[in-house]
């Protein structure tokens, strides 16, 4: 049977524009920021990744799900998005490592997803707007609700996005192979790849809660600090920011990804904004002041520091995005801390970048021999 046999589907986004597709995955109604990613692969890591909680997203490349899924490229154990569009799945996966067809990995997490729309003129629309509020639903929109979902669409925040999400417990997952360092991985809603691309250079991670105090950690004492990335505005998350200020003084060398670089900013007296559309897939460009090279990243971000907001005696951006000249890095001159709005981690998308998980282990090593 043909997928495009499948039950009907739809998105209605905030300004009342409707979009009619085909229902795989879970079904049912859900509320979320629609986002668009233009990643080109990585499907199911983009489904896993925590900071996608609260949107609806995307994808702008038209087929997705044709080499399936596996237990293997999650970067968490969950699906945090509220829903999943394509232009067109497959389902008959070719790949030696798939498990399951996408729809399943969509049910088995309870994702709606709609396809069969057309996702160039959805993202248009976002591009042209910028992100907007949007229902996808398995059920009929009618004169009737149709009133009722965009009141629902017009009052829709994500918030508490990284208290939901962020471990309550401490746990230890050891080096692989002999240990070098123990490094302290805050979870804001963190991605796998960031805590294996520790562990493969010889660091025991300890994943810590995001509301982890100065005083715990002073306990603790890890060789280094890894701010990870995570959901939502960073602004909302004032008691990690008032904590970060004295982790700062720990002067424990740290380094920041995508919201713990936006988190530090704001700790040291930075701004940040909410970009109209962000930044999500794995082709955009930065360039990197330091050797003036452009390196081609991973990006899933829809706020931004404003490099100009930082007080330049004790912090230099040292990336800005090739494109729209927006920071993506921000290096400080008076503790051992550098930050990035890109991920060094990849998954899905380029690993050109993975070098700055190298720096940091520098960093830690400079730190050990100096005392
Ligand atoms: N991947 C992230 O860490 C995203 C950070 C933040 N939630 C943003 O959208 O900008």
């Amino acid at each position: 049977m043909s997928i495009y046999n499948a039950d009907h589907a739809w998105l209605m986004l905030a300004d009342g524009t409707t979009y009619e597709g085909r229902s795989f995955g879970a079904k049912g109604t859900a509320i979320g920021e629609v986002v668009f990613t233009t990643g080109m692969t990585g499907c199911q890591e983009t489904l896993t990744d925590p900071s996608y909680f609260g949107q609806i997203t995307v994808q702008t490349f038209p087929l997705i799900g044709n080499y399936g899924t596996n237990d293997d490229d999650v970067e968490s154990d969950d699906i945090y998005m509220k829903g999943y569009i394509v232009r067109e799945w497959c389902d008959s996966p070719s790949n030696f490592r798939a498990t399951e067809r996408i729809d399943n990995f969509l049910k088995r997490h309870g994702t709606i997803g709609l396809f069969d729309i057309d996702t160039r003129a959805l993202t248009r629309r976002l591009r042209e707007h910028g992100v907007m509020n949007g229902v996808i639903t398995t059920e009929p929109i009618t004169p009737e609700n149709r009133e009722q979902l965009l009141a629902q669409l017009g009052a829709f925040v994500i918030r508490d996005a990284v208290d939901t999400i962020s471990t309550p417990a401490q746990r230890l997952y050891p080096a692989h192979g002999p240990r070098k360092y123990r490094v302290a991985l805050f979870d804001f809603g963190y991605k796998r790849n960031i805590r294996e691309s520790l562990r493969a250079r010889g660091c025991d991670v300890l994943i810590v809660p995001a509301r982890t105090t100065a005083a715990e950690l002073a306990q603790l004492k890890p060789d280094g600090i890894l701010l990870s990335n995570g959901p939502g505005d960073p602004g909302e998350n004032v008691q990690v920011i008032e904590n970060l200020r004295d982790i700062v003084a720990l002067g424990i060398p740290i380094m920041g990804v995508c919201l713990g670089h936006q988190l530090m900013a704001l700790a040291r007296g930075g701004k940040t904004v909410k970009l109209g559309y962000g930044h999500r897939g794995g082709n955009q460009p930065v360039i990197d002041f330091e050797t003036g090279r452009t390196f081609v990243t991973t990006q899933n971000h829809g706020y931004a520091v404003l490099g100009d907001s930082l007080d330049p005696a004790i912090a230099r951006v040292s990336h800005v995005n090739a494109n729209d000249k927006t920071c993506e890095g921000v290096e400080y001159l008076d503790v051992p801390v550098f930050t990035v709005q890109f991920h060094p981690e990849a998954c899905a998308g380029p690993a050109d970048t993975s070098f700055l998980f190298d720096k940091f282990l520098r960093m830690i090593d400079k730190q050990k021999e100096g005392k």
